[in-house]
């Protein structure tokens, strides 16, 4: 059997008192695209970075295709792509600069960089813009360019962190629609966050609700809309409720006004800002 592209046991991680993430239980298959979704502060991005080497798993496990991350963290590195929250590309450098920063950081031969970079350019759709800088792209491009960032590296496993916060309609969709094409290509696993919860029922085979540092239900979008559906009574010809009312329901106290704190709102502000 081969192993899973995420497997978390038991994981917690504590900012001293606060307790980000409390024995979370997670499995992610190959090759599926997972959504972990959750209200702010439930402890979405500090389990993705415990899953990316970037902090330390103090408690519990996590493995990677079955390499454990407290163990050779730079083996974890180099089967993932990640593109955080925050900015990963520099506006001072072109599109294709940004692209071959990464390629040799993350050890990508030396002979074959200059075709891996046009070829995570192409399927990014920035050939024409790759000799651009950054700096003058849209909020859209620079959410491409830095999924290419993330890609030049041939992952087998891609983590994105609320890809498409602070995006209009249209490249919300782009972005999504790079991901499934370099994903149908690739069979590359896809892990990712998100607040739209329309984004996560169209394009997510499963999703994991998070609150409170765990998981509180998880399936495919369809079965928990059903799930909830049957339990307030619907008759089989009612319309199913929407994801976004599965995620109140089990959200519930952490979507009133006192979720989050200013540091989760201003990270929020910030990277909408950012890419805005
Ligand atoms: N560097 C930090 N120092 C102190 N507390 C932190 C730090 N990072 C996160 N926290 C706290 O840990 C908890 C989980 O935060 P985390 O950022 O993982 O949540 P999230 O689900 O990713 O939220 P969002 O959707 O807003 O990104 C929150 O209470 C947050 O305030």
């Amino acid at each position: 059997m081969t192993a899973a592209a995420v497997a978390c046991t038991g994981l917690a991680y504590a900012f001293g008192d606060t307790r980000a993430v409390d024995g979370l239980d997670l499995t992610v298959a190959e090759g599926e695209v997972f959504g972990l979704l959750g209200p702010n502060g439930a402890g979405k991005t500090t389990a993705i970075r415990c899953i990316t080497t970037l902090l330390p798993v103090p408690s519990g496990m996590v493995a990677v295709f079955g390499q454990d991350a407290a163990g050779d963290r730079m083996a974890v590195r180099r089967l993932l792509g990640y593109v955080p929250q925050q900015l990963s590309a520099d506006q001072n450098l072109t599109g294709r600069e940004n692209v071959a920063l990464f390629a040799r950081v993350f050890d990508v031969p030396r002979r074959e960089r200059a075709e891996r970079v046009a070829q995570a350019l192409g399927a990014v759709d920035l050939t024409d813009a790759a000799d651009r800088l950054a700096g003058t792209y849209s909020g859209g491009m620079v959410r491409r360019l830095e999924l290419a960032q993330a890609l030049v590296s041939a992952p087998r496993l891609l983590i994105l962190d609320e890809p498409t916060i602070g995006l209009d309609p249209i490249a919300r969709t782009s972005v999504w629609e790079h991901i499934t094409a370099v994903r149908e290509a690739t069979g590359m696993t896809v892990l990712v966050t998100t607040h739209y919860m329309d984004e996560a029922d169209q394009y997510c085979d499963r999703v994991a609700l998070m609150h409170r540092g765990r998981i509180r239900a998880l399936g495919t979008p369809t079965e928990l809309r059903k799930g909830l559906g049957t339990r307030r009574g619907a008759a089989p010809t009612d319309p199913l409720p929407s994801l976004e009312d599965v995620f109140r329901d089990v959200a519930g106290s952490g979507l009133d006004d006192s979720s989050g704190d200013f540091r989760d709102v201003r990270s929020t502000r910030r990277t909408a800002q950012r890419v805005g």
